[in-house]
């Protein structure tokens, strides 16, 4: 093609382009002007004189826009100006703090074996968990701080508040009276200061929370099958995303299985994690029986030779007995197709019900036999202590916690780190380490 066709190609194209941009511009003049005239009317009907209402359409307009230019250059002055005080009581969300995290410096000659862990551990995972676990640190390490604070010697009297701290951030009685008796022990064979009481607490828990734990053997069956249960509400579909995604992330095939047919759109919110993940997801419609959901679920694992299996069920109130009963057709199911199966079943608790939670653990555990524990919801919560009762009175392992409604905020649970952030001294502005 010759040089000069191109150019005459090129001038056409221009030209039409012009043209569209014409013709849109015209349609949105009389769009604009139709906007407008409406508005008059309006305003005319209002009781604004006719030969005023234009005025007054433009002044509203020109404060419209003075407004509008304002609030832009706040936000663009806020997002400019240096962070320098404590953050803000209102959290934003876990994932959206790890950028901060990764940038905050670790605090200069702190001597704590807390702060020298939280030096140690890469930074942003344990600020996320420290940060997650921001209000039962303040029911406990905070009052703790002030009770040991202005206590001249740990007396009987001292030893009685420090109960009712344990208690109130929710460790439950019977592992409240267990780290008494600690305590209590350690004050026979030597003086009790405040810093022994805060290392003989955390040594403690550390012992309660770590006692029992074995990690989660995917490899033991191919697929392997989790099948996730808990009361309504606790976040197990939410809990079910999240899993599948870390293990996506792990490089292993995962498929779900949308065995709550029970709660109207549960089949829905699955399909959407599903999609966030690119997890398929095995669904049935609404009201369908959830031991064919998981029969299914089961089918198309084994022939789609996935790794994971994850089967979500109806948040069953643990006093309806024929929920339990289809939760135990549901455990056939699955073992009559998947030798074994279920190989864990996961039970989510949310943490801010407390010993409610505790409560439901044991029915839960009675009922269908319980693997491990997911607690969720400890972000919003003073009751993390409720980690620990649920260790040490029932020795089931809490496998995961939920810090957080994001995709990325469900931790595996470690505990030395769970403890470090419930002791760690809380984290000082810039302002003040300098
Ligand atoms: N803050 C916070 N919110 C969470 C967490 N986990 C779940 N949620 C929220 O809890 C709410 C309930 O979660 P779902 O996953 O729908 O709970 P569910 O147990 O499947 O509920 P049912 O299907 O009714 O039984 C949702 O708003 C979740 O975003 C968490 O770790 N932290």
């Amino acid at each position: 093609m010759e040089w000069s066709e191109r150019m005459e190609q090129l001038y056409a194209l221009i030209g039409h382009l012009v043209q569209l941009l014409a013709l849109w511009w015209q349609q949105l003049a009389e769009r604009l002007w139709l906007q407008r005239e409406q508005l008059r009317l309006w305003l005319e009907q209002l009781g604004v004189p006719a030969e005023q209402s234009l005025i007054v359409l433009y002044a509203c307009a020109y404060l419209l826009v003075t407004l509008l230019v304002v609030l832009l250059v706040w936000r663009v002055m806020r997002r400019r100006r240096p962070v320098t005080g404590r953050p803000a009581p209102q959290q934003p969300s876990i994932a959206a703090q790890d950028a901060a995290a990764v940038a905050t410096k670790p605090v200069a000659g702190e001597a704590t074996e807390a702060v020298t862990r939280m030096a140690e551990a890469p930074l942003s995972l344990f600020e996320r968990m420290r940060r997650g676990l921001a209000k039962t640190h303040d029911a406990l390490w905070g009052r703790l701080d002030a009770v040991l604070g202005r206590a001249e010697r740990i007396d009987a009297a001292v030893l009685e508040e420090l109960e009712e701290i344990l208690i109130t951030a929710d460790f439950g009685v019977k592992t409240t009276t267990a780290l008494m008796t600690a305590l209590q022990q350690r004050a026979r064979s030597a003086e009790l200061t405040a810093e022994a009481v805060r290392a003989v607490l955390r040594e403690e828990i550390l012992a309660l929370l770590r006692a029992e734990v074995a990690p989660l053997e995917l490899s033991a069956s191919q697929p392997f099958v989790l099948l996730v249960v808990g009361v309504n509400g606790v976040g197990k579909t939410t809990t079910i995303g999240k899993l599948a995604q870390q293990f996506k992330k792990q490089g292993r095939s995962v498929l779900l299985g949308a065995g709550d047919t029970f709660r109207a759109a549960a089949a829905e919110q699955l399909a959407i994690w599903g999609e966030r993940c690119e997890v398929p997801v095995i669904r049935h419609s609404e009201g369908a029986d959830p031991a064919a959901v998981a029969f299914d679920a089961a089918k198309a694992a084994v022939a789609r030779k996935v790794d994971l299996l994850i089967v979500d069920t109806a948040g069953r109130l643990h006093t309806k007995v024929n929920l339990m009963e289809e939760m135990k057709k549901i455990h056939r199911v699955l073992g009559r197709e998947i030798a074994g199966a279920p190989h864990e079943t996961l039970l989510v608790l949310d943490a801010s019900t407390g010993q409610n939670a505790l409560v439901q653990a044991r029915l839960f555990q009675q009922a269908v036999g319980v693997g491990g524990i997911v607690l969720t919801k400890l972000d919003g919560t003073a009751k993390g202590g409720v980690a620990v009762a649920i260790a040490a009175e029932l020795g089931l392992p809490v496998r995961y916690i939920g810090i957080g409604e994001g995709i990325d905020d469900l931790r595996p649970f470690d505990a030395e780190m769970f403890v470090d952030a419930l002791f760690a001294p809380p984290a000082r502005s810039t302002s003040e380490q300098s």
